[in-house]
This record gives C-alpha cells, structure tokens and sequence, in this order.
C-alpha cells in the first residue's frame, strides 16, 4: 500500500544477518577474536585507571584460561552495570569509548566502533559476560549471555559469582571449532599482546604462563649501543625472519610513533608489496601494513608502535588519511638521514648497503638533491671509462654525452672510448635521470644526448687518392647495402680492431621499422603507413680503413665477393650492435654466409 502523507519509520534489522556480517566478514581471519578480547580487558583496565586514583594498571593481570571447549579471559577493569550492559553491550555500535564527556581520554583507548565483541562469534555459538562494576560498589554483579542467532539475556546472579570488580568474558566454542585450544590461544596471545603494558597470561587450567614481553625491544635499556644492535638483530630475526643489514630508529612524535626500521639484507624489487609490522597502542594491529613509508623506501621493513594513527574497522590496517601521510613522510625523513650519516660518517658500511640496494638509492636520490650529491659519490654508472662514479667522470669529460639505451651505448661505448668521448650508459634504471641532474648539482657539467653526428664528427676520412681508389669498391657495397636500406662510407678510427661501425639515430630505425612493417601488411595497413613514411637519414656502414681485413676486403677484385664480404662486415656491426635483427637481415646474413662457405669450400 503506498501512503498519501510522509510517515517516519526505523530500519528493521535482521540481527543474524548483522552478526553474520560483522563477525564472519570484516575480518580476514576468526584468529582477531584474541585481539578483540585483549583490546576490552586492556581498555577496561585503562577506564579503571582513569576513574580510580592509584591504580596501577603495570601491576595488574589478565588472565586467559582454556581447555579447547570453553574460554574465559578475567580482567580487573571498570566493569559494567546492568544499565551500561544494555546500553553497551546489547547495542551493536555502542561503544564506552567515545562518550562525548570522555573524549579527551579517547586516545587512550583502542576499541571505538563497538562491535569488536562480535568478532567472537567466529569461534563461539555463546558469549557471556559477568561484570562487577567498579564506579559503584553496590552495584550488582550482572551476566549478560548471547547467542549467534542474535538473542541475549541479562540477569543478575550472585556477588560470589564475580567478588572483584572486573570483568569475565566466557566463550563456548562451535562444534569442531579448534580456535580455543590452549597452543593456539597462547601463540595469538603472545602476537597480538605481547607489548601490552598490561601482564597477560594463558593457562589450560595448570600453570600459567606469562605471555607479555614488554618493554618493546628498542625501547629497552642495554649496558652499551652494540649490546642494543645485537638485541635487535635478534628480534628481527624472530620477528621478520631476516637478519637485518642495518637498524634505523624510527620517532615521529607527531604521529605517536616509535620504533624501528630493519634494512632488508638481500635485493628486493620497488613493486613488492612491503609487509610493516604496526602496533596500536602496543597491541599488534597488522604485520602485513603496506602504506607506512614512502615508496621509495622498499629496502626497509619496520616495526612501529603508535598511539595516534587511526586502524580501519577491521584493525587489521592503518587508514590511510593525512595523518598517517604526515608520518610516512616523516619516516621517509629519517631513513633518507640515515643514508647521508653513513655517506659522511661510515663508508664501509653504505658501500655494503649499495652493493644490495643501490637500485633503491638511485630511485630515492632523483627526488632529493640533497641526498644524490652526498650519494653520487659512491653510485656507479657504467661509462666509456669504466665503472666509475659521476663526478669523477665529470671532471674528466667535458661534455657528458648520454646513450639514451643499453644498445645505443653498446654500439657506440668502444669507438667513443678511443676517441676520448665521454659516454653515459643511460640505459639502466634511473640512470639517466640521475645523470641529467647533475648540472643542477654543479652548472659548469654538460649534458647532451649522444646523436650519431658526435660519434661519426670524430671519424677522420680518408684522403682523397684512397677514396678515389674505392670508388668502384664502394660502389658495389652501396649497392649491394641497399635491399637493406642502409649508406656505406669509409672513414679511418681507433681501434683498428673494429672494422665496421653502424650508426643511425632513433628516427631512421622507427623508419626501418614502419617500412618493414609497410612490407608484410596487409593493403589497407599497408596503405596507413606508407602515408606517414618519412625521409629519415639512412643508417650508415662506417668501414674502419685502419683495419687489416677491411683493407684486403676493398681489395678484392672479384666484385661478388667483395659484395659477400661487405654484408658480412654490416651482419657483424649489426650484431655487435645488439638490435633486433629485420626479415631483410636476417636473409642477408643467411646469404652471406653461405655464400662465403661455398668459397672457401670451392675446389
Ligand atoms: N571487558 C570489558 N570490560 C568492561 N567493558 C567492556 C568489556 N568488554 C566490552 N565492554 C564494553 O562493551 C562495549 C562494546 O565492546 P566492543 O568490543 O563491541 O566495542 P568497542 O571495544 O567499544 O569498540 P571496537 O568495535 O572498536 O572494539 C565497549 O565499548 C565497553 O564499554
């Protein structure tokens, strides 16, 4: 029926439908059930302490006792009152924890969404709760019992039941649930709690054991700096399952944080998901945190404990908003500081740590100038004067030509080596950006792209009477060439051990490669880029006279021969090289060297 006038209604809620989600779909394992109990023990106690002078949180103890079937974990908190069970407790959302009058003391809190309890349900078909109030003493002790199908009672039952104030949690396992065995209890005890300023222990009913392990590692005391090293090497090594390269301490004030960044002992890629371990006021919200550096630090792992960022719902995560931006920059900050002391204070060791991740460093340096020239020191590039840093290179070769590619440079690095040239293989990752900035670093350096007129300018041409002497013999090798669209020249350079050089700039290999592609196209494809074909210049052959073989070569008189020899002086070049070979190469290579197999085997 549709009503004529606007009439004001409530949601309805299928409570077993909301538990379901809550406990079954927000978080990622049943395991945060543990969390969830130690979070309301330890924020129960903080209330406690918060209302009731003297009481010292440090002395108390939650106490976590299990057989596998039933759990019961006890805490000496602020308790509930019946009315704060109904209000709190039978109110999914309701939280004590954000009550307008105490939202100073919020921050001292972990829980805040009021539906951490729930995640119980994961593990359990019953939850109750006996409380005894510790803001009224004549406060009655009340049980509050729930079931997953969302039905719960509150009763009142007798002070022997709960004599302390406090609180009992109880859980009742699910048919063939192992959630509560005691190992296991332990073990998400000792991972979530662990740093918790709270004593926490676990029992199956024997001995208790003492699960906490506080103060965290790198805020205790040790008698000398290398005793600390050494702890925390451990730690790591416990906790990450790495033995760290270095340790960097980590405070951001701002942020709430304290901790430490481990550096990972072996290479890693920028594009692996890093794994941080954060801490939440001490309890453990996620090993798995892929948002707290910058991403340039993927080197480090860290383990923090903050008491200012905010989780996301399901705790398992920081959220990720300016706060948590403010402090990866901060973070950021301290890592980059750590790098610049070691390049000023102890070179050894930022030699080891470049030999794993200069990779790293170079990604980090092209956004910090600060950082690139306390580094350019010690970064190597590969150059036409070997492995060498920059400003060394600098010094020596006035201007800094850079090869835009592996190939490019590979081509050119053994001519421009002997003709003095100054070449940077830009080809690596990040390397070319790293060489570009260097004039910003120190105006007097030069920088330009390497174009095949730098490399051909220092090529010397031979005298007149020998070009004369050649024409004929570079006429048959222009011919023979140009099936394969490429000029041949002859020229005189060092070392006379190269005899041929192949030079072309990026344009006329694009050309090459639209007309190879013109080539093989269907009509209209074909069409297409035949429309868009340009005059680029033509790659040239540069034939070294200065070398024995190419000497007798244009010496043959028997001018298939000489042809025979002049596409295997171009196959050579070609490969040496390195760029992918066209169908007209390849069938130019084939041929040419069947061809000089059949002479030299001809009777
Ligand atoms: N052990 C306890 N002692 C005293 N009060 C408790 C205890 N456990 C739960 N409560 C009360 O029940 C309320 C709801 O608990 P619940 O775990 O569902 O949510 P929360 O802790 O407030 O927030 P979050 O969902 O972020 O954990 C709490 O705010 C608290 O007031």
């Amino acid at each position: 029926m549709v009503e004529t006038t606007p009439t004001s209604h409530t949601f309805q809620v299928d409570l077993r439908g909301l538990v379901d989600l809550l406990s079954h779909h927000l978080y990622s394992s049943p395991k945060v059930y543990v969390r969830e109990l130690l979070q309301n023990a330890v924020d129960a106690i903080t209330a406690r302490a918060q209302i009731e002078p003297g009481f010292d949180p440090g002395a108390r103890e939650v106490a976590i006792v299990t057989d596998g079937k039933r759990l019961r974990i006890t805490d000496p908190g602020v308790g509930l009152t019946l009315a704060e069970v109904h209000k709190l407790l039978a109110t999914i959302g309701g939280s004590s924890k954000r009550d307008e009058e105490i939202e100073g003391a919020r921050r001292d809190f972990l829980g805040q969404f009021g539906i951490g309890l729930l995640a119980c349900f994961t593990v359990a078909s019953v939850i109750t709760v006996t409380s005894r109030s510790a803001k009224d003493p004549a406060a009655p002790v009340v049980r509050w019992a729930a079931r997953d199908d969302g039905s719960y009672t509150v009763t009142e039952v007798p002070l022997a039941e709960h004599p302390e104030p406090g609180t009992t949690v109880e859980l009742v396992a699910r048919r063939g649930e192992d959630w509560l065995q005691p190992k296991r209890v332990a073990d998400l005890a000792r991972e979530y709690g662990s740093l918790l300023p709270v004593r926490i222990t676990v029992s199956d009913g024997g001995t208790p054991i003492d699960i906490s392990d506080t103060p965290p590692m790198w805020e205790r005391e040790h008698p000398n700096p290398t005793a600390r090293r050494l702890a925390l090497n451990t730690y790591c090594e416990q906790v990450l399952g790495f033995p760290p390269l270095d340790v960097i301490d980590l405070d951001v004030p701002l942020a709430g944080i304290k901790g430490v960044a481990f550096v990972l002992p072996h290479a890693t890629s920028p594009s692996t998901r890093p794994a941080h371990r954060v801490h939440l006021k001490r309890m453990l919200l996620t090993d798995t945190a892929d948002n707290l550096v910058p991403e340039w630090a993927f080197f480090v792992r860290c383990v923090i404990d903050t008491d200012a960022l905010r989780p996301t719902a399901s705790r398992e995560s920081l959220y990720d908003d300016e706060a948590l931006a403010v402090a990866r920059d901060a973070i950021g900050a301290q890592v980059r500081e750590w790098i610049s002391r070691l390049a000023a204070e102890d070179p050894t060791r930022l030699e080891a740590f470049l030999a794993v991740h200069e990779l790293g460093v170079k990604a980090l340096a092209r956004h910090d100038l600060d950082l690139l020239a306390a580094m350019l020191p010690w970064l190597r590039f590969e150059t036409t004067a070997g492995h060498t840093n920059l400003p060394d290179f600098a010094r020596a070769y006035q201007p800094v030509y850079l090869a835009s590619s592996v190939d490019e440079y590979r081509q050119v690095a053994q001519i421009a080596a002997a003709q003095g040239i100054g070449v940077v293989n830009g080809g690596y990752t990040y390397d070319a950006e790293l060489v570009q900035a260097l004039p910003r670093l120190d105006p007097q350096v030069k920088v330009e792209a390497l174009q095949p007129g730098v490399i051909s300018a220092s090529l010397d041409p031979v005298d007149t009477g020998t070009e004369l002497a050649l024409r004929s013999f570079l006429n048959a090798a222009r011919a023979r060439l140009d099936a394969v669209d490429v000029d041949v020249v002859v020229r005189e350079f060092n070392p006379v051990s190269v005899p041929a050089l192949l030079l072309d700039d990026r344009e006329s290999r694009r050309e090459r490669q639209r007309a190879e592609a013109e080539a093989e196209a269907d009509d209209l494809w074909g069409g297409i880029l035949a429309s868009i074909k340009q005059h680029a210049p033509r790659a040239q052959l540069v034939l070294n006279h200065r070398n024995p073989t190419v000497r007798r070569i244009a010496g043959i008189g028997d001018p298939q021969l000489a042809g025979t020899a002049v596409e295997s002086l171009y196959g050579q070049a070609l490969l040496m090289s390195h760029r992918p070979l066209r169908s007209a190469d390849t069938a130019l290579l084939n041929r040419s060297f069947m061809n000089l197999l059949e002479h030299i085997t001809r009777d």
